[in-house]
């Protein structure tokens, strides 16, 4: 696992959780302009997922770290992004770029948080495409939701 430093987003929660883990994923980027990324290739995406909240659930957890992952893990690792249903090749909004990766990512995750009665917020995706590029996503109003 790679251990980095990433930007922390300030808030005023009492807990604030974090979990990292790696998903395989191939993609394109279906324009011209994009240049070698038109063309299928892969990645060993690293992620950290930033939740906080004041409440705990019975089990004491905000969430378990183990649902993060899964949530995301098992949908994206070994497949090519390009044919989830999340992402499109010819609708550039939906290419499989790293920006919208890292949105998509926080869509998933929030969804799974807005059923919980513990009611977590995802406050940041930190989403490390290659040794030198890395996108974060951060809600607009994350930390007053
Ligand atoms: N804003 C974005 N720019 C690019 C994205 C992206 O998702 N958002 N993606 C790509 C490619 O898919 C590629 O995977 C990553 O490109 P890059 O960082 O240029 O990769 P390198 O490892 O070759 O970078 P070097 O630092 O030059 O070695 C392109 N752009
Ligand atoms: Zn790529």
């Amino acid at each position: 696992m790679i251990q980095q430093i990433y930007p922390v987003p300030e808030h005023n929660y009492a807990f604030e959780l974090n979990k990292d883990f790696h998903f395989s994923a191939a993609h394109y980027i279906a324009d011209e302009n994009a240049g070698n990324c038109q063309y299928t290739h892969g990645h060993t995406y690293f992620a950290n997922i930033t939740i906080a909240g004041d409440t705990l659930d019975s089990t004491g957890f905000l969430i378990d770290f183990k649902t993060i992952k899964d949530l995301i893990h098992k949908r994206f690792d070994h497949t090519t992004l390009n044919e989830d249903s999340a992402f499109s090749s010819n609708q550039g909004a939906y290419f499989p770029t790293t920006e919208v990766v890292a949105k998509t990512v926080y869509e998933i995750i929030q969804t799974r948080l807005d059923t919980l009665e513990n009611k977590p917020v995802c406050l940041q995706i930190f989403l490390r495409e290659t040794p030198s590029s890395y996108c974060i996503y951060r809600p607009k109003g994350g930390s007053e939701r």
